[in-house]
Protein backbone atom coordinates (compact mmCIF):
# COMPACT_ATOMS: atom_id res chain seq x y z
CA UNK A 1 0.00 0.00 0.00
CA UNK A 2 1.16 3.09 -1.07
CA UNK A 3 2.13 5.58 1.85
CA UNK A 4 -0.15 8.68 3.11
CA UNK A 5 1.56 12.03 2.83
CA UNK A 6 1.03 14.85 4.83
CA UNK A 7 2.55 18.55 3.58
CA UNK A 8 3.13 20.39 6.84
CA UNK A 9 3.53 24.18 6.32
CA UNK A 10 6.04 25.72 8.54
CA UNK A 11 9.18 23.27 9.05
CA UNK A 12 9.83 24.69 12.90
CA UNK A 13 9.26 23.54 16.47
CA UNK A 14 5.69 22.79 16.21
CA UNK A 15 5.61 21.86 12.40
CA UNK A 16 8.84 19.30 12.88
CA UNK A 17 8.61 18.48 16.81
CA UNK A 18 4.96 17.94 17.02
CA UNK A 19 3.24 17.22 13.64
CA UNK A 20 6.05 15.55 11.93
CA UNK A 21 6.67 13.40 15.24
CA UNK A 22 2.74 12.33 15.20
CA UNK A 23 2.29 11.95 11.79
CA UNK A 24 5.79 10.00 10.98
CA UNK A 25 4.68 7.73 13.84
CA UNK A 26 1.36 7.03 12.14
CA UNK A 27 3.43 5.74 9.34
CA UNK A 28 3.03 9.28 7.39
CA UNK A 29 5.95 10.17 5.09
CA UNK A 30 6.24 13.98 5.62
CA UNK A 31 6.51 16.93 2.98
CA UNK A 32 7.76 20.06 4.81
CA UNK A 33 7.27 23.53 3.43
CA UNK A 34 9.09 26.37 4.80
CA UNK A 35 10.70 29.88 3.81
CA UNK A 36 13.70 29.91 5.49
CA UNK A 37 16.11 28.42 3.26
CA UNK A 38 18.76 27.97 6.12
CA UNK A 39 16.12 25.23 7.68
CA UNK A 40 15.46 24.06 3.97
CA UNK A 41 18.90 23.01 3.41
CA UNK A 42 19.78 21.39 6.46
CA UNK A 43 16.56 19.55 6.58
CA UNK A 44 17.31 17.99 2.97
CA UNK A 45 21.33 17.92 3.60
CA UNK A 46 20.66 16.21 6.67
CA UNK A 47 18.23 13.51 5.57
CA UNK A 48 16.76 13.07 9.35
CA UNK A 49 16.01 14.81 12.58
CA UNK A 50 15.71 14.34 16.41
CA UNK A 51 12.65 14.95 18.51
CA UNK A 52 12.98 14.95 21.99
CA UNK A 53 9.73 14.01 24.10
CA UNK A 54 11.56 15.00 27.44
CA UNK A 55 8.25 13.69 29.84
CA UNK A 56 9.66 14.63 33.15
CA UNK A 57 13.58 14.90 34.39
CA UNK A 58 13.58 11.43 34.10
CA UNK A 59 11.70 9.58 31.13
CA UNK A 60 13.20 11.03 28.10
CA UNK A 61 12.77 9.27 24.45
CA UNK A 62 14.32 10.38 21.59
CA UNK A 63 13.02 9.48 18.26
CA UNK A 64 15.08 9.86 14.90
CA UNK A 65 12.56 11.11 11.88
CA UNK A 66 13.84 10.52 8.13
CA UNK A 67 11.41 9.90 6.00
CA UNK A 68 10.38 13.57 4.95
CA UNK A 69 10.97 16.14 1.84
CA UNK A 70 11.88 19.67 2.44
CA UNK A 71 11.10 22.47 0.32
CA UNK A 72 11.46 25.86 0.48
CA UNK A 73 8.40 28.17 -0.62
CA UNK A 74 9.39 29.14 -3.60
CA UNK A 75 9.93 25.88 -5.38
CA UNK A 76 6.69 25.87 -6.70
CA UNK A 77 6.86 22.72 -9.15
CA UNK A 78 7.98 20.69 -5.94
CA UNK A 79 5.27 21.98 -3.78
CA UNK A 80 2.64 21.54 -6.06
CA UNK A 81 3.23 17.84 -7.12
CA UNK A 82 3.33 17.50 -3.17
CA UNK A 83 0.15 19.15 -2.87
CA UNK A 84 -1.68 16.69 -5.59
CA UNK A 85 -0.39 13.58 -3.86
CA UNK A 86 -1.71 14.62 -0.17
CA UNK A 87 -5.25 15.06 1.48
CA UNK A 88 -4.22 16.56 4.53
CA UNK A 89 -2.10 19.25 5.28
CA UNK A 90 -1.07 21.31 8.65
CA UNK A 91 0.10 25.13 9.31
CA UNK A 92 2.42 26.11 11.84
CA UNK A 93 3.25 29.00 11.49
CA UNK A 94 2.56 32.07 13.37
CA UNK A 95 -0.79 33.89 12.81
CA UNK A 96 1.27 36.92 11.04
CA UNK A 97 1.75 34.25 8.36
CA UNK A 98 -1.68 33.30 8.34
CA UNK A 99 -2.27 35.56 5.58
CA UNK A 100 0.53 34.60 3.02
CA UNK A 101 0.34 30.71 3.74
CA UNK A 102 -3.23 30.82 3.14
CA UNK A 103 -2.91 32.81 -0.72
CA UNK A 104 0.04 30.41 -1.10
CA UNK A 105 -2.31 27.14 -0.23
CA UNK A 106 -5.34 28.77 -2.08
CA UNK A 107 -3.35 28.43 -5.74
CA UNK A 108 -1.73 25.43 -4.97
CA UNK A 109 -5.28 23.79 -4.13
CA UNK A 110 -6.94 25.29 -7.24
CA UNK A 111 -4.16 23.71 -9.23
CA UNK A 112 -4.92 20.65 -7.55
CA UNK A 113 -8.45 20.37 -8.46
CA UNK A 114 -7.50 20.71 -12.15
CA UNK A 115 -6.24 16.59 -11.58
CA UNK A 116 -7.67 15.25 -8.21
CA UNK A 117 -11.78 17.45 -8.40
CA UNK A 118 -13.46 14.91 -6.90
CA UNK A 119 -11.21 14.47 -3.42
CA UNK A 120 -11.10 16.65 -0.67
CA UNK A 121 -8.29 18.13 1.20
CA UNK A 122 -8.16 18.96 4.73
CA UNK A 123 -5.59 21.84 6.62
CA UNK A 124 -5.31 21.57 10.20
CA UNK A 125 -4.73 24.70 11.67
CA UNK A 126 -1.78 24.23 14.46
CA UNK A 127 -1.52 27.81 16.16
CA UNK A 128 -2.81 29.33 19.38
CA UNK A 129 -5.59 31.39 18.22
CA UNK A 130 -9.21 32.03 19.60
CA UNK A 131 -11.60 30.68 16.55
CA UNK A 132 -8.32 30.38 13.72
CA UNK A 133 -10.68 28.95 11.38
CA UNK A 134 -12.77 31.86 10.38
CA UNK A 135 -9.86 34.09 10.24
CA UNK A 136 -8.11 31.52 7.79
CA UNK A 137 -10.97 30.99 5.09
CA UNK A 138 -10.82 34.81 5.16
CA UNK A 139 -7.84 34.95 3.59
CA UNK A 140 -7.99 31.19 1.70
CA UNK A 141 -11.04 32.70 0.31
CA UNK A 142 -10.24 36.15 -0.33
CA UNK A 143 -9.05 35.90 -4.29
CA UNK A 144 -11.37 33.27 -5.31
CA UNK A 145 -14.29 33.42 -7.75
CA UNK A 146 -17.72 32.78 -7.36
CA UNK A 147 -17.18 29.06 -8.38
CA UNK A 148 -14.06 28.73 -6.90
CA UNK A 149 -15.78 29.39 -3.50
CA UNK A 150 -17.90 26.80 -4.17
CA UNK A 151 -15.38 24.10 -4.87
CA UNK A 152 -13.48 25.41 -1.81
CA UNK A 153 -16.58 25.01 0.91
CA UNK A 154 -17.32 21.38 -0.64
CA UNK A 155 -13.88 20.15 -0.59
CA UNK A 156 -11.50 22.03 1.60
CA UNK A 157 -12.12 21.24 5.23
CA UNK A 158 -10.35 23.97 7.50
CA UNK A 159 -9.86 22.05 10.88
CA UNK A 160 -8.77 23.93 14.45
CA UNK A 161 -6.71 21.85 16.52
CA UNK A 162 -4.85 22.75 20.18
CA UNK A 163 -1.52 22.14 20.82
CA UNK A 164 -0.47 21.04 24.16
CA UNK A 165 2.65 20.63 22.91
CA UNK A 166 5.68 22.74 24.32
CA UNK A 167 8.72 23.24 21.95
CA UNK A 168 11.03 25.34 23.61
CA UNK A 169 14.45 26.48 22.10
CA UNK A 170 16.41 23.17 22.71
CA UNK A 171 20.03 23.08 25.06
CA UNK A 172 22.54 24.63 23.18
CA UNK A 173 24.33 20.92 23.67
CA UNK A 174 21.56 19.33 22.05
CA UNK A 175 21.71 21.87 19.16
CA UNK A 176 25.95 20.83 18.75
CA UNK A 177 24.90 17.13 18.78
CA UNK A 178 21.75 17.75 16.25
CA UNK A 179 20.99 21.75 14.75
CA UNK A 180 17.77 20.19 13.81
CA UNK A 181 16.63 18.99 16.98
CA UNK A 182 13.59 19.89 18.65
CA UNK A 183 13.02 19.52 22.22
CA UNK A 184 9.32 19.08 23.57
CA UNK A 185 7.40 17.79 26.78
CA UNK A 186 6.30 15.17 24.38
CA UNK A 187 2.62 16.01 25.24
CA UNK A 188 1.14 13.56 22.28
CA UNK A 189 -2.58 13.96 22.29
CA UNK A 190 -3.93 16.46 19.63
CA UNK A 191 -7.75 17.89 19.77
CA UNK A 192 -9.20 18.54 16.54
CA UNK A 193 -12.50 19.97 15.43
CA UNK A 194 -14.82 17.01 14.20
CA UNK A 195 -16.97 18.55 12.22
CA UNK A 196 -14.64 20.60 10.01
CA UNK A 197 -13.31 17.93 8.28
CA UNK A 198 -14.20 17.01 4.21
CA UNK A 199 -14.34 13.71 3.25
CA UNK A 200 -12.80 10.87 5.63
CA UNK A 201 -11.24 12.57 8.54
CA UNK A 202 -7.71 10.98 9.08
CA UNK A 203 -7.04 8.59 12.22
CA UNK A 204 -4.57 9.10 14.37
CA UNK A 205 -4.26 6.97 17.63
CA UNK A 206 -3.69 10.67 19.19
CA UNK A 207 -5.96 12.84 18.02
CA UNK A 208 -9.14 12.94 20.55
CA UNK A 209 -12.02 14.78 18.05
CA UNK A 210 -14.25 17.53 19.21
CA UNK A 211 -17.50 18.00 18.67
CA UNK A 212 -17.56 21.81 20.34
CA UNK A 213 -14.61 23.28 19.49
CA UNK A 214 -15.42 26.78 21.22
CA UNK A 215 -15.25 25.05 24.82
CA UNK A 216 -12.33 23.49 24.30
CA UNK A 217 -10.54 26.16 22.86
CA UNK A 218 -11.37 28.96 25.56
CA UNK A 219 -10.42 26.09 28.21
CA UNK A 220 -7.07 25.53 26.63
CA UNK A 221 -5.87 28.77 25.70
CA UNK A 222 -7.74 30.63 28.39
CA UNK A 223 -5.84 28.35 30.79
CA UNK A 224 -2.42 27.17 29.55
CA UNK A 225 -1.38 29.91 27.42
CA UNK A 226 -2.85 32.34 29.88
CA UNK A 227 -0.96 30.43 32.70
CA UNK A 228 2.35 30.93 30.70
CA UNK A 229 1.50 33.97 30.00
CA UNK A 230 0.43 35.32 33.75
CA UNK A 231 4.22 33.33 34.61
CA UNK A 232 6.01 35.09 31.83
CA UNK A 233 5.03 38.77 32.42
CA UNK A 234 4.86 38.55 36.28
CA UNK A 235 8.10 36.83 35.99
CA UNK A 236 9.91 38.73 34.24
CA UNK A 237 9.40 41.43 37.11
CA UNK A 238 11.59 39.58 38.86
CA UNK A 239 14.17 38.90 36.39
CA UNK A 240 13.23 35.06 35.64
CA UNK A 241 14.15 33.49 32.92
CA UNK A 242 12.58 30.13 32.80
CA UNK A 243 9.34 29.12 33.68
CA UNK A 244 10.25 26.51 36.46
CA UNK A 245 11.84 29.81 38.25
CA UNK A 246 8.53 31.95 38.20
CA UNK A 247 6.81 28.57 39.67
CA UNK A 248 9.38 28.39 42.06
CA UNK A 249 9.01 32.16 43.12
CA UNK A 250 6.19 31.89 45.64
CA UNK A 251 4.93 36.12 44.64
CA UNK A 252 5.04 34.82 40.98
CA UNK A 253 3.56 31.14 41.43
CA UNK A 254 0.35 32.95 43.71
CA UNK A 255 -0.04 35.38 40.76
CA UNK A 256 -0.59 32.61 38.18
CA UNK A 257 -2.76 29.89 40.33
CA UNK A 258 -5.10 33.21 41.44
CA UNK A 259 -5.42 33.68 37.75
CA UNK A 260 -6.21 29.96 36.78
CA UNK A 261 -8.57 30.02 40.05
CA UNK A 262 -10.56 32.95 38.93
CA UNK A 263 -10.66 31.67 35.03
CA UNK A 264 -11.83 28.30 36.05
CA UNK A 265 -14.94 29.36 37.54
CA UNK A 266 -15.54 31.58 34.89
CA UNK A 267 -15.18 28.18 32.48
CA UNK A 268 -17.40 25.97 35.11
CA UNK A 269 -20.47 29.25 34.94
CA UNK A 270 -19.88 29.69 31.39
CA UNK A 271 -19.70 26.46 29.45
CA UNK A 272 -20.94 23.73 32.30
CA UNK A 273 -17.44 22.31 33.30
CA UNK A 274 -17.26 20.51 36.71
CA UNK A 275 -15.05 21.90 39.65
CA UNK A 276 -13.76 18.26 39.98
CA UNK A 277 -13.16 18.54 36.15
CA UNK A 278 -11.62 22.15 35.78
CA UNK A 279 -9.66 21.32 39.04
CA UNK A 280 -7.84 17.96 36.99
CA UNK A 281 -7.64 20.59 34.11
CA UNK A 282 -5.40 22.72 36.05
CA UNK A 283 -2.93 20.48 37.71
CA UNK A 284 -2.27 19.15 34.54
CA UNK A 285 -1.57 23.07 33.09
CA UNK A 286 0.93 23.51 36.02
CA UNK A 287 2.29 20.12 35.51
CA UNK A 288 3.43 20.36 31.88
CA UNK A 289 4.49 23.73 32.80
CA UNK A 290 6.57 22.54 35.72
CA UNK A 291 9.13 20.46 33.46
CA UNK A 292 12.68 21.55 34.58
CA UNK A 293 14.13 19.49 31.55
CA UNK A 294 11.62 21.06 29.06
CA UNK A 295 12.96 24.53 30.58
CA UNK A 296 10.43 26.72 28.73
CA UNK A 297 12.04 30.01 28.55
CA UNK A 298 10.33 33.28 29.82
CA UNK A 299 11.07 35.08 26.48
CA UNK A 300 9.09 32.62 24.20
CA UNK A 301 6.17 32.43 26.17
CA UNK A 302 5.56 36.59 26.69
CA UNK A 303 6.96 37.16 23.31
CA UNK A 304 4.43 39.66 20.73
CA UNK A 305 2.64 41.45 24.08
CA UNK A 306 0.52 43.36 20.95
CA UNK A 307 -0.76 40.00 20.28
CA UNK A 308 -1.37 38.23 23.69
CA UNK A 309 -2.97 41.43 24.59
CA UNK A 310 -5.55 41.50 21.95
CA UNK A 311 -9.06 41.23 23.21
CA UNK A 312 -9.98 37.48 22.28
CA UNK A 313 -6.83 36.60 23.53
CA UNK A 314 -5.48 34.58 26.44
CA UNK A 315 -5.44 37.70 29.20
CA UNK A 316 -8.32 40.01 28.08
CA UNK A 317 -10.41 37.22 26.69
CA UNK A 318 -9.87 35.26 30.15
CA UNK A 319 -10.35 38.84 32.15
CA UNK A 320 -13.81 39.30 30.44
CA UNK A 321 -15.51 35.86 30.86
CA UNK A 322 -14.76 36.66 34.44
CA UNK A 323 -16.22 39.91 34.53
CA UNK A 324 -19.36 38.75 32.20
CA UNK A 325 -19.49 35.87 35.74
CA UNK A 326 -19.14 39.02 38.13
CA UNK A 327 -15.82 36.72 39.00
CA UNK A 328 -13.36 39.58 39.76
CA UNK A 329 -10.22 38.65 37.72
CA UNK A 330 -7.65 40.62 39.74
CA UNK A 331 -4.93 38.41 39.28
CA UNK A 332 -5.64 38.54 35.91
CA UNK A 333 -5.58 42.36 35.78
CA UNK A 334 -2.32 42.47 37.45
CA UNK A 335 -0.80 39.85 34.46
CA UNK A 336 -1.99 42.71 31.97
CA UNK A 337 -0.60 45.54 34.16
CA UNK A 338 2.83 43.33 33.74
CA UNK A 339 2.51 42.61 30.17
CA UNK A 340 2.01 46.28 29.57
CA UNK A 341 5.51 47.07 30.91
CA UNK A 342 7.09 44.28 28.95
CA UNK A 343 9.66 45.73 27.49
CA UNK A 344 12.18 44.01 25.00
CA UNK A 345 14.40 45.25 22.50
CA UNK A 346 14.75 42.44 20.44
CA UNK A 347 10.97 41.40 20.02
CA UNK A 348 9.41 43.58 17.73
CA UNK A 349 5.79 43.70 18.88
CA UNK A 350 6.97 44.43 22.15
CA UNK A 351 8.80 47.59 20.77
CA UNK A 352 5.79 48.74 19.10
CA UNK A 353 3.85 48.74 22.49
CA UNK A 354 6.32 50.76 24.07
CA UNK A 355 6.64 53.34 21.37
CA UNK A 356 2.50 53.12 21.67
CA UNK A 357 2.33 54.50 25.39
CA UNK A 358 5.42 57.01 24.86
CA UNK A 359 3.40 58.78 22.07
CA UNK A 360 -0.28 57.89 22.84
CA UNK A 361 -0.31 57.29 26.18
CA UNK A 362 -0.90 54.19 28.61
CA UNK A 363 -4.85 54.85 28.44
CA UNK A 364 -5.37 55.24 24.87
CA UNK A 365 -2.95 52.39 24.31
CA UNK A 366 -4.53 49.99 26.87
CA UNK A 367 -7.52 50.46 25.26
CA UNK A 368 -6.68 50.22 21.83
CA UNK A 369 -3.93 47.27 21.65
CA UNK A 370 -6.81 45.12 23.94
CA UNK A 371 -10.13 46.50 22.05
CA UNK A 372 -11.75 47.90 25.08
CA UNK A 373 -15.15 49.86 24.77
CA UNK A 374 -17.04 52.38 25.98
CA UNK A 375 -18.78 50.21 28.38
CA UNK A 376 -18.97 51.32 32.11
CA UNK A 377 -17.55 47.72 32.81
CA UNK A 378 -14.72 47.83 30.25
CA UNK A 379 -14.09 51.54 30.78
CA UNK A 380 -13.28 50.44 35.14
CA UNK A 381 -11.19 47.83 33.75
CA UNK A 382 -8.83 49.91 31.35
CA UNK A 383 -8.26 51.86 34.99
CA UNK A 384 -7.80 48.62 36.56
CA UNK A 385 -5.09 47.80 33.90
CA UNK A 386 -3.91 51.46 34.49
CA UNK A 387 -3.52 51.24 37.70
CA UNK A 388 -1.81 47.52 37.52
CA UNK A 389 0.68 49.09 34.69
CA UNK A 390 1.98 51.85 36.90
CA UNK A 391 2.42 49.37 40.02
CA UNK A 392 3.90 46.59 37.30
CA UNK A 393 6.45 49.42 36.61
CA UNK A 394 6.88 50.13 40.47
CA UNK A 395 7.99 46.19 41.08
CA UNK A 396 10.20 46.22 38.57
CA UNK A 397 11.93 49.06 39.48
CA UNK A 398 11.82 47.68 43.37
CA UNK A 399 13.45 44.33 42.14
CA UNK A 400 16.34 45.97 39.75
CA UNK A 401 16.94 48.24 43.13
CA UNK A 402 17.57 44.81 45.14
CA UNK A 403 19.69 43.40 42.39
CA UNK A 404 21.94 46.65 42.56
CA UNK A 405 22.36 46.73 46.53
CA UNK A 406 23.08 43.02 46.28
CA UNK A 407 25.87 43.41 43.53
CA UNK A 408 27.20 46.70 45.34
CA UNK A 409 27.25 44.64 48.49
CA UNK A 410 28.84 41.89 47.49
CA UNK A 411 31.63 44.38 45.74
CA UNK A 412 31.88 46.04 48.60
CA UNK A 413 32.47 43.62 51.04
CA UNK A 414 34.60 41.57 48.62
CA UNK A 415 37.03 44.89 48.29
CA UNK A 416 36.89 46.95 51.54
CA UNK A 417 35.69 44.36 54.10
CA UNK A 418 34.18 45.23 57.53
CA UNK A 419 30.86 44.16 56.57
CA UNK A 420 28.10 46.63 58.56
CA UNK A 421 29.68 49.34 56.53
CA UNK A 422 29.37 47.63 53.28
CA UNK A 423 25.64 46.70 53.92
CA UNK A 424 25.07 50.34 55.22
CA UNK A 425 26.70 51.62 51.80
CA UNK A 426 25.04 49.29 49.52
CA UNK A 427 21.41 49.60 50.52
CA UNK A 428 21.48 53.25 51.45
CA UNK A 429 23.53 54.29 48.13
CA UNK A 430 20.38 52.67 46.38
CA UNK A 431 17.47 53.99 48.46
CA UNK A 432 19.22 57.26 48.25
CA UNK A 433 19.93 57.92 51.68
CA UNK A 434 23.61 57.07 52.50
CA UNK A 435 24.92 59.93 54.87
CA UNK A 436 28.86 60.40 55.66
CA UNK A 437 28.27 60.42 59.30
CA UNK A 438 26.36 57.31 59.96
CA UNK A 439 29.14 55.24 57.29
CA UNK A 440 31.33 56.90 59.59
CA UNK A 441 30.32 55.79 62.61
CA UNK A 442 29.55 51.99 61.36
CA UNK A 443 33.38 51.81 61.53
CA UNK A 444 33.25 49.87 64.64
CA UNK A 445 30.79 47.75 63.47
CA UNK A 446 32.88 44.93 62.38
CA UNK A 447 33.40 41.16 62.95
CA UNK A 448 30.10 41.49 65.07
CA UNK A 449 31.10 44.75 66.66
CA UNK A 450 35.11 45.24 66.93
CA UNK A 451 35.99 42.16 65.98
CA UNK A 452 34.20 40.72 69.11
CA UNK A 453 32.27 37.93 67.10
CA UNK A 454 30.51 37.15 69.81
CA UNK A 455 27.65 39.93 68.96
CA UNK A 456 25.34 40.55 66.62
CA UNK A 457 26.36 40.30 62.46
CA UNK A 458 27.49 43.55 61.44
CA UNK A 459 25.62 43.70 58.11
CA UNK A 460 22.62 43.01 60.14
CA UNK A 461 23.65 46.08 62.43
CA UNK A 462 24.41 48.21 59.33
CA UNK A 463 21.20 46.85 57.69
CA UNK A 464 19.40 48.30 60.91
CA UNK A 465 21.21 51.85 60.60
CA UNK A 466 19.21 52.34 56.56
CA UNK A 467 16.11 51.47 58.34
CA UNK A 468 17.15 54.27 60.99
CA UNK A 469 17.52 56.77 58.10
CA UNK A 470 14.59 56.53 56.81
CA UNK A 471 12.47 55.77 60.04
CA UNK A 472 14.26 57.84 62.66
CA UNK A 473 13.19 59.00 65.76
CA UNK A 474 14.91 62.58 65.59
CA UNK A 475 16.69 64.49 68.42
CA UNK A 476 14.58 67.64 68.03
CA UNK A 477 11.78 64.96 68.86
CA UNK A 478 13.13 62.96 71.53
CA UNK A 479 10.07 62.34 73.02
CA UNK A 480 7.58 61.55 70.24
CA UNK A 481 8.32 60.19 66.85
CA UNK A 482 6.24 57.26 67.88
CA UNK A 483 5.01 56.02 64.87
CA UNK A 484 8.59 56.04 63.09
CA UNK A 485 10.04 54.44 65.93
CA UNK A 486 7.41 51.57 66.07
CA UNK A 487 7.64 51.38 62.14
CA UNK A 488 11.28 51.20 62.74
CA UNK A 489 11.07 48.47 64.98
CA UNK A 490 8.87 46.15 63.04
CA UNK A 491 11.00 46.40 59.62
CA UNK A 492 14.11 45.44 62.14
CA UNK A 493 12.27 42.35 63.21
CA UNK A 494 10.79 41.56 59.80
CA UNK A 495 14.63 41.82 59.04
CA UNK A 496 15.65 39.73 61.92
CA UNK A 497 13.39 36.77 60.55
CA UNK A 498 14.47 36.53 57.55
CA UNK A 499 18.45 36.67 58.51
CA UNK A 500 17.50 33.85 60.62
CA UNK A 501 15.62 32.11 58.07
CA UNK A 502 18.62 32.39 55.57
CA UNK A 503 21.56 32.17 58.19
CA UNK A 504 20.34 30.93 61.37
CA UNK A 505 21.40 33.42 63.71
CA UNK A 506 21.99 36.98 64.12
CA UNK A 507 25.19 36.73 66.13
CA UNK A 508 28.40 36.73 64.44
CA UNK A 509 29.79 33.42 65.60
CA UNK A 510 26.69 31.76 64.60
CA UNK A 511 27.06 33.22 61.37
CA UNK A 512 30.62 32.10 60.96
CA UNK A 513 29.98 28.57 62.45
CA UNK A 514 27.48 27.76 59.95
CA UNK A 515 29.25 29.25 56.86
CA UNK A 516 33.27 28.20 57.69
CA UNK A 517 32.18 25.27 59.78
CA UNK A 518 33.79 27.08 63.16
CA UNK A 519 34.75 30.04 65.14
CA UNK A 520 37.36 32.76 65.21
CA UNK A 521 38.83 34.97 67.68
CA UNK A 522 39.19 37.72 65.93
CA UNK A 523 41.69 39.40 68.72
CA UNK A 524 44.31 37.51 67.20
CA UNK A 525 45.58 38.10 63.65
CA UNK A 526 46.73 33.82 63.15
CA UNK A 527 42.94 33.56 63.54
CA UNK A 528 42.32 36.18 61.28
CA UNK A 529 44.14 34.80 58.90
CA UNK A 530 42.26 31.50 59.24
CA UNK A 531 39.43 33.37 59.11
CA UNK A 532 40.85 34.69 55.13
CA UNK A 533 42.05 31.09 54.64
CA UNK A 534 38.35 29.66 55.43
CA UNK A 535 37.15 31.46 52.73
CA UNK A 536 35.83 34.85 54.50
CA UNK A 537 35.99 36.67 51.43
CA UNK A 538 35.51 34.01 48.72
CA UNK A 539 32.56 34.69 46.50
CA UNK A 540 30.32 32.24 48.76
CA UNK A 541 32.03 33.64 52.43
CA UNK A 542 30.86 37.41 53.15
CA UNK A 543 30.23 38.87 50.28
CA UNK A 544 27.62 36.56 49.45
CA UNK A 545 26.31 37.41 52.83
CA UNK A 546 26.46 41.08 52.90
CA UNK A 547 24.90 41.16 48.98
CA UNK A 548 22.39 39.35 50.50
CA UNK A 549 21.67 41.34 53.64
CA UNK A 550 21.42 44.62 51.72
CA UNK A 551 19.01 43.31 49.17
CA UNK A 552 17.12 41.58 51.45
CA UNK A 553 16.76 45.97 53.26
CA UNK A 554 15.66 47.00 49.85
CA UNK A 555 13.32 44.66 49.47
CA UNK A 556 11.65 44.71 52.72
CA UNK A 557 12.06 48.40 52.90
CA UNK A 558 9.56 48.49 49.76
CA UNK A 559 6.18 48.95 51.04
CA UNK A 560 6.54 50.76 53.70
CA UNK A 561 8.55 53.46 51.78
CA UNK A 562 6.03 53.07 48.70
CA UNK A 563 2.57 53.79 51.02
CA UNK A 564 4.78 56.78 52.85
CA UNK A 565 5.12 58.08 49.41
CA UNK A 566 0.94 57.32 48.53
CA UNK A 567 0.42 59.16 51.95
CA UNK A 568 2.69 61.97 50.58
CA UNK A 569 0.81 62.38 46.96
CA UNK A 570 -2.84 62.81 48.78
N1 LIG B 1 6.57 26.05 20.19
C1 LIG B 1 5.54 25.73 20.96
O1 LIG B 1 5.70 25.25 22.10
C2 LIG B 1 4.14 25.93 20.48
C3 LIG B 1 3.12 25.25 21.15
C4 LIG B 1 1.80 25.41 20.73
C5 LIG B 1 1.52 26.18 19.62
N2 LIG B 1 2.54 26.81 18.99
C6 LIG B 1 2.15 27.57 17.80
O2 LIG B 1 2.66 26.91 16.66
C7 LIG B 1 2.95 27.86 15.64
C8 LIG B 1 4.41 27.66 15.22
O3 LIG B 1 5.22 27.89 16.36
P1 LIG B 1 6.70 27.31 16.43
O4 LIG B 1 7.09 27.33 17.86
O5 LIG B 1 6.80 26.05 15.66
O6 LIG B 1 7.49 28.47 15.68
P2 LIG B 1 8.85 28.35 14.88
O7 LIG B 1 9.33 29.74 14.72
O8 LIG B 1 9.73 27.35 15.50
O9 LIG B 1 8.36 27.79 13.46
C9 LIG B 1 7.65 28.52 12.52
C10 LIG B 1 8.22 28.16 11.17
O10 LIG B 1 7.36 28.70 10.18
C11 LIG B 1 8.17 29.23 9.14
N3 LIG B 1 7.34 30.21 8.45
C12 LIG B 1 6.89 31.39 8.90
N4 LIG B 1 6.13 31.99 7.99
C13 LIG B 1 6.08 31.16 6.92
C14 LIG B 1 5.44 31.22 5.66
N5 LIG B 1 4.69 32.25 5.31
N6 LIG B 1 5.62 30.19 4.81
C15 LIG B 1 6.40 29.14 5.18
N7 LIG B 1 7.02 29.03 6.33
C16 LIG B 1 6.86 30.03 7.21
C17 LIG B 1 9.37 29.80 9.85
O11 LIG B 1 10.48 29.94 8.99
C18 LIG B 1 9.61 28.75 10.94
O12 LIG B 1 10.50 27.75 10.50
C19 LIG B 1 2.68 29.23 16.27
O13 LIG B 1 1.39 29.63 15.88
C20 LIG B 1 2.72 28.97 17.76
O14 LIG B 1 1.93 29.86 18.48
C21 LIG B 1 3.82 26.71 19.37
O1 LIG C 1 3.04 30.17 20.95
P1 LIG C 1 2.50 31.42 21.56
O2 LIG C 1 3.42 32.57 21.42
O3 LIG C 1 1.10 31.72 21.14
O4 LIG C 1 2.36 31.14 23.13
C1 LIG C 1 3.45 30.74 23.93
C2 LIG C 1 3.11 29.51 24.75
O5 LIG C 1 2.09 29.83 25.67
C3 LIG C 1 2.60 28.37 23.85
O6 LIG C 1 3.47 28.13 22.78
C4 LIG C 1 2.37 27.08 24.68
O7 LIG C 1 3.57 26.60 25.16
C5 LIG C 1 1.66 26.03 23.86
O8 LIG C 1 0.50 26.53 23.30
C6 LIG C 1 1.34 24.80 24.69
O9 LIG C 1 0.29 25.04 25.56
Amino acid sequence: MEKRNILIWGAGRIGRGFIGDLFSESGFHLVFVDQSDKLVELLSKNGQYTVVRALSDTVIRRIQISDYDAFHVSQAAEIEKAVENTDLIAVAVFPQSFESTAVDLANLILKRRAVRPNEPINIILCTNLIHAGPIFKEYLWKRLSADEKKYFEENVGVVESLVIRIAPVPPACEVEIDPLVVWTNGYSELPVEANAFQGQAPSLPTFRMVSDMRSEEKRKIYTYNMCHAVLAYRGDLYGHQLLVDCLADPAVRVEAEGALGEISQALQAEYGFSKTEMDAWIQGVIEQTNNRTVGDSVVRSAADPLRKLHRDDRLIGPALLCMKHSIKPAHLIRAIGAAFSYNKEDDQNSRKLLESIHSKGISNTIKEVCGLGDTAEEMVMAQEIEIAYEDALIEKKWHEMAVNAYKLGFEYEKVYHGCGQCVYAAASEVLGCFERETFEAATGLSGGIGLLTDCTCSAFTGAVLVIGNLFPRRRQNFGGDRENKYANFALVQQLHDRFVEEFGSITCACVHQKKYGRTFNMRSKEERDQFEACGAHSDTGCPELVGKVAQFTVELLKPALLSLKKEKTI
